[in-house]
């Protein structure tokens, strides 16, 4: 018997079931691949083709995206400091139990706060958590700005927007970095999805 936050009295039930079973089953290692960076840097679209070519290659993969998330479970947050914490660390439970689960769960969010990210790490099993830094520069992402959210930052009709006039701090050591090429160009959607698919396959998650 414990006490957990604000719940007296709880106990933890355990199943017989177990995820090592359901690694079996699946042929394959439960992780969370998260990836942070400023809107416009490319997030989703890792994700989304991330997703697919996992899909492709017979494994289970789930994408937990910020804005699909703050349509439902998150609907009540904003973007406030405290509201973003609150964002992270209810994504971070969710995967942890996608991971559990035995899939490879795909979070991408902003994730701004280097303390929020790392809280994420802490609460899962060793290495399993994938943190992917999208270190494309500001520059990029606002001259993209597929929804016009910079240009509205910029005309002061967004308050506290990421990269304008709200923090983003980059990660300090991520197990994998996007960038752009020596020529400035982008990698492409593929080739960066390449590079987690790669380091996934090294590290033996696509694997029992
Ligand atoms: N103030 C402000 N700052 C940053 N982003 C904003 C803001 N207001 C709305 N949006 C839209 O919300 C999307 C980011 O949601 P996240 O849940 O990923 O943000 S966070 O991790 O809690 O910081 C983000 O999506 P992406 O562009 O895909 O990153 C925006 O579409
Ligand atoms: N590797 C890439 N090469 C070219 N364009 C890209 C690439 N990644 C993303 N984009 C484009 O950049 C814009 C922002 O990408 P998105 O995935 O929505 O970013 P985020 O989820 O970080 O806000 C979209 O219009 C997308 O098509």
């Amino acid at each position: 018997m414990s006490a957990v936050g604000k719940s007296a009295n709880i106990f933890w039930q355990e199943c017989p079931v177990g995820k090592l079973d359901r690694q079996k089953l699946l042929k394959q290692k439960g992780c969370v691949v998260w990836i942070t960076g400023l809107s416009g840097s490319g997030k989703s679209t890792l994700a989304c083709t991330l997703g697919r070519e996992l899909h492709s290659r017979g494994k289970l993969a789930y994408v937990l995206d910020g804005d699909n998330l703050r349509h439902g479970l998150n609907k009540d947050l904003g973007f406030s400091a405290e509201d973003r914490a609150e964002n992270i660390r209810r994504v971070g439970e969710v995967a942890k139990l996608f991971a559990d689960a035995g899939l490879i769960c795909i979070a991408s969010l902003i994730s701004p706060y280097r303390k929020d990210r790392d809280s994420c790490r802490s609460i899962l099993p060793d290495l399993s958590f994938i943190e992917v830094f999208m270190n494309m520069p500001l520059d990029l992402c606002e001259a993209r700005d597929p929804k016009g959210l910079y240009k509205l930052a910029r005309a002061g009709k967004i308050k506290g927007f990421t990269g304008i006039d709200d923090p983003y701090e980059p990660p300090l050591n991520c197990e994998i970095e996007i960038q752009e090429e020596e020529n400035g160009v982008c990698p492409s959607p593929c080739a960066m999805a390449g590079q987690v698919v790669g380091y996934l396959e090294e590290k033996g998650f696509l694997q029992v």
